[in-house]
């Protein structure tokens, strides 16, 4: 039999297809997926939930016209695949390849950009809004998982969007998983064993007990046949998404191509808001992932026959998994410390906390607003709260961490994983912002440190410090140095002189430090020789240290993994002008004012000059003319 997938040049291609050729094209989609991810990693288990979702809504809407929103976008890939890009879907999340995301500038097909979740309701009202003002007629859907559900701008868009009762579909994929188990009464709420176990069992209770009363229980057994509907309706998913004035439909099976199709003809003669509850099953054909959808959630390369993920090269600690049993232990001695994720146990290394005190770990949902507030609660009343959050992530919550942590000058630490360039997920997911968003809020201390040791004892300082404090550091593994079983708490603003030289000073951040350092060890041969600094904190920062090297060179430079606009050299450079310093050229590096693509955070770094060899070459210009 010749591929199917060959011929989809567009969805188009789809609508002659029977239910045959569809399960065909289905098993195709899967196959390359697998293929694809095994060798490039990718979101593989929410892409292979929704393959028969993926065709059932391409055959019966008329995408690009119809506008099709990915929450998140990591289960687009069915859709890249038969929208266009089957070609190039082999460069999938590597440099210069296609996204991992919807992207509009990648097809027509991709209606919204997305990565960061929850945000596809109030996207898709905005089109029906739009539609609408143009008196045009094209049908608006966003599908949105049962994790993303959580989050709370999803419940912001429900609410708008009742209100203005527009022609808009949404279809909630419950496959019952977040990344990790969903939790809360939102999942509870959409499970359907308890649901429909509860209202059967309530059913036969009542018709047996009816039944046995003769003519008088034939009546009631009547009255007793509506109340069943409304004890249904009591105790059904419906009657949330009823109550935000959307017409409720499910829960239908997902991977029934042809009652997905009949159910989206149908509601695409509907002109109110409507919410289409299917179920999938996360990983579906491919039993690894089935069985571990976490682990396959977001996977890196493995290997299609067993499913084992293959390892990088370095055997060094994760800078994650680091923090993780560094938290731990600091929690086994101070019985203040309480942790937190937003739905991210594993990726922010608090599994095994959340193991040993799980009384004292909180899985808040996608919701880091929420998380921010929570913890500032939990402080204000005694209790010392780490957030271990994505740098990109908490970009979210930025008010919260204004108005509810730093303003009232709460003990909250952050723990900013992920911050630098993370990878292949890209622009949406770079953690390269948070010194910029956090540096010029009041009470902030903000570290970062050279190494997975260093990370550590930030750790312990930021928990020592009765105040905010957040450390960030970088996705991937640490150097492999030596890990301190004890730790300390540094002195807070000031930093570390690695080497002195006599031509000028590099001041380094994080991720930076030991390439800057490195570069400062080459340029020694060729006799240009500099004094290299660990900034270690952002905030407050070493000004004493900083002053003196201003008075003793003419040539600063500053590099960090962040946004230069208001980083750390932005820093340098504030203070130089406060104190009313002059003749001191500042050569800020840093990823300059534009997003930075997807690719592997060794070809970012080199692409944007501050691996060593980059440092190297900016420094060799400016501290040797
Ligand atoms: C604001 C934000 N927080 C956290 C994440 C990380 N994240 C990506 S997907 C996901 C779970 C989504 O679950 P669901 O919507 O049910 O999709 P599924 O993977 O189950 O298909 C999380 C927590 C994110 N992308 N954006
Ligand atoms: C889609 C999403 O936001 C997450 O799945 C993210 O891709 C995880 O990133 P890490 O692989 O760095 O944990
Ligand atoms: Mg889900």
């Amino acid at each position: 039999m010749t591929g199917i997938l060959d011929r989809i040049a567009s969805p188009a291609d789809l609508k002659g297809l029977g239910p045959k050729e569809l399960a065909q094209l289905a098993g195709e989609l899967r196959k390359e997926i697998i293929a694809v991810c095994a060798k490039n990693g990718g979101h593989l288990a929410p892409s292979l939930g929704v393959v028969e979702l993926t065709l059932a809504l391409h055959r019966v809407f008329e995408s690009p016209t119809d506008r099709i929103i990915w929450d998140v976008g990591h289960q687009a890939y069915a859709h890249k695949l038969i929208t266009g890009r089957r070609e190039r879907f082999g460069s999938l999340r590597t440099l210069g390849g296609i996204s991992g995301f919807p992207k509009r500038n990648e097809s027509p097909h991709d209606a919204f950009d997305t990565g960061h979740t929850s945000t596809s309701i109030s996207a898709a009202l905005g089109f029906a809004a739009a539609r609408d003002l143009r008196g045009e007629r094209n049908k608006v859907i966003a599908v949105i998982g049962d994790g993303s559900m959580t989050g709370g701008i999803a419940y912001e868009g429900l609410n708008h969007a009742g209100h203005l009762n527009k022609d808009l579909v949404v279809v909630l994929n419950d496959n019952e998983m977040s990344i990790a188990e969903n939790v809360g009464a939102l999942s509870n709420f959409l499970n359907r064993t308890v649901t429909s176990e509860f209202v059967h069992t309530m059913k036969k209770e009542l018709e047996g007990f009816l039944g046995s009363l003769d003519r008088l229980g034939r009546g009631v057994l009547k009255v007793a046949k509506r109340a069943e509907e409304s004890l249904k309706g009591l105790f059904t998913p419906g009657m949330l998404f009823e109550a935000f004035g959307f017409e409720y439909i499910g829960p239908i099976d997902g991977h029934d191509i042809g009652r997905l199709t009949e159910t989206f003809e149908k509601v695409k003669r509907f002109d109110d808001a409507v919410l289409i509850h299917v179920l999938t099953k996360k990983g579906k054909g491919y039993p690894p992932a089935e069985q571990r959808p976490a682990l396959f959630h977001g996977v890196g390369p493995f290997e299609i026959e067993t499913g084992k993920v293959l390892k990088g090269k370095g055997g060094a600690a994760s800078y994650t998994g680091v923090f993780g049993e560094a938290i731990k232990k600091l929690a086994a001695e101070d019985e203040r410390i309480v942790a937190l994720t937003a739905a991210m146990p594993d990726g922010t290394g608090l599994t095994p906390f959340a193991t040993e005190f799980p009384e004292r770990f909180f899985d808040v949902g996608i919701a880091e607003q929420h998380g921010v507030t929570f913890a500032a609660g939990l402080a204000a009343d005694g209790y010392h709260p780490v957030f271990a959050v994505y740098s990109s992530f908490l970009q979210r919550a930025y008010d919260q961490v204004f108005h509810d942590v730093c303003l009232q000058h709460l003990p909250v630490t952050f723990a900013i994983d992920r911050a630098g360039v993370v990878g292949s997920d890209g622009p949406t997911h770079h953690g390269l912002f948070d010194l910029s968003y956090l540096r010029h809020l009041p009470n902030m201390v903000l570290m970062a440190p050279k190494d997975e040791n260093e990370l550590q004892h930030m750790l312990k300082t930021a928990l020592e410090h009765d105040g905010p404090a957040a450390v960030r550091y970088p996705r991937g593994n640490g150097y492999g140095v030596s890990l301190d079983q004890t730790y300390h708490a540094l002195p807070l603003g000031r930093g570390e002189v690695l080497r002195e030289g006599s031509r000028g000073a590099i001041l380094a951040l994080g991720t930076t430090v030991y390439p800057a350092r490195d570069a400062a060890e080459e340029l020694a041969g060729a006799g240009i020789d500099l004094t290299v600094v660990n900034g270690r904190f952002v905030k407050p920062l070493d000004r004493e240290l900083i002053l003196s090297l201003a008075q003793r060179f003419d040539r600063l430079m500053t590099v960090e993994e962040n946004a230069v606009q208001g980083g750390f050299g932005t820093a340098v450079l504030e203070l130089l002008e406060e104190e009313g310093v002059t003749g001191v050229s500042v050569l800020r590096l840093g990823y300059s004012d534009d997003f930075v693509e997807q690719g592997e955070q060794h070809e970012l770094r080199a692409i944007h000059g501050l691996d060593a060899p980059g440092i190297t070459a900016r420094a060799r210009e400016f501290f040797g003319k």
